[in-house]
């Protein structure tokens, strides 16, 4: 689904230097999340009067929610360098030693998605984590030694979509985990004014609230779809209202609850092919040609989000709600009160 415009990853170099362009560097111009600005304000202020390095924290939540930001604005907070890393490119504990024994002192090192970092390196970091040393293995079998080196303190700031799939005991080295939630229509508002600014684009108000309804409560597509309304305004020659949103929209093919494509796809073989529901994920990613875990961690937070489907032990089962949006009339026998397919659930 990478030419989705609703997609939450960022999709190209184009886009990471237009997100670096509106990323707020501090988080007093952090929009929303207030519970977690507050708690990373107090630990970051706590560390600054000890002198210390700021406690190892977790950043947990969907793609485009701003876990990326926050990073940086740790290290900015605390006057600290930033060392940016990512769970796939740690494949070896060779990696995340190389990694670590070049740290400087006090650095922040920001490990994006960390859920998939190797499990031999997922091992050292317990003790890097823990007592800033780590071991390196020299040689191999019997004559196999284990050379302690001590580390540079360091603040791990690791992100995670899928904080399920951490093993407990690198979830507790961390000293604060913070979940972000999606971000609700004022907040988003607020993001897509402050980007409107910096772009120096003039944007009607009712038009902000319209792109604000359709971008699925996250600020990376918000501003992917003020990007699409600028191009549109720009090409049309009109003025950014609330109409040239729902017609720049509607060539993206983002509905006005902030459907995509896929997310229509998965609702229509949902509600024609397995009658409602329930259906389990393997089946249903199979059924639109997508990938289970795309399925669960994109496409499937938002549309329970947004009351469209819900999840029983059974499977995902439409909402009366899902039949209305979709057009589609519901039918008296469905089958969906029976589980259909209980193997992948
Ligand atoms: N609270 C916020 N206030 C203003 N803008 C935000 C906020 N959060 C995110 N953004 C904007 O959204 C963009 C995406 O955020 P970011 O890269 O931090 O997300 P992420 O959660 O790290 O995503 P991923 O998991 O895909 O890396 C940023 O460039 C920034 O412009």
């Amino acid at each position: 689904m990478s030419d989705d415009l609703t997609t939450p990853e960022a999709q190209s170099e184009a886009e990471l230097a237009f997100e670096g362009a509106l990323r707020p560097k501090s988080l007093a111009e952090f929009v929303g999340q207030s519970k977690v600005r507050g708690q990373l304000q107090l630990l970051l202020t706590a560390a600054r009067m000890q002198e210390r390095t700021p406690d190892h924290i977790l950043l947990a939540g969907p793609p485009g929610l701003g876990k990326t930001t926050l990073a940086m604005i740790v290290a900015h907070e605390s006057g600290r360098t930033l060392r940016m890393s990512s769970g796939p490119a740690i494949q070896h504990a060779g990696d995340l030693a190389a990694l670590l024994s070049s740290l400087v002192p006090g650095e922040v090192l920001f490990i994006d998605e960390i859920h998939r970092m190797a499990r031999s390196a997922e091992e050292m970091l317990y003790l890097a984590m823990e007592d800033f040393r780590i071991d390196i293995m020299v040689g191999k079998g019997a004559g196999a030694t284990s050379i302690p080196l001590d580390l540079a303190p360091f603040t791990l700031v690791g992100a995670t979509t899928r904080s399920g799939l951490l093993p407990n005991p690198l979830r507790d080295r961390f000293g604060f985990t913070a979940h972000l939630e999606f971000y609700d229509d004022a907040e988003l508002e607020q993001v897509l004014t402050r980007a409107a600014q910096l772009l120096d684009f003039e944007v009607d108000r009712d038009a902000i609230a319209e792109i604000a309804g359709r971008c699925r409560g996250t600020p990376r597509i918000a501003n992917r779809l003020l990007r699409r309304v600028r191009d549109y305004a720009l090409v049309h020659g009109g003025r950014a209202d609330r109409s040239a949103v729902r017609q720049a929209l509607e060539l993206y093919d983002v509905d006005e609850l902030g459907l995509d494509r896929i997310d229509r796809a998965v609702m229509q073989a949902i509600l024609t092919r397995f009658d409602g529901g329930p259906v389990g994920l393997n089946t249903l990613a199979v059924s639109v040609g997508e990938e289970a875990d795309t399925i669960e961690s994109v496409v499937e937070p938002f549309l329970v989000r947004i009351g469209l489907i819900t999840r029983t032990p059974r499977g995902r089962v439409a909402t009366p709600m899902a039949w209305d949006h979709l057009g589609i009339p519901r039918r008296p026998t469905a089958g969906a009160q029976q589980a259909l397919f209980t193997d992948d659930l």
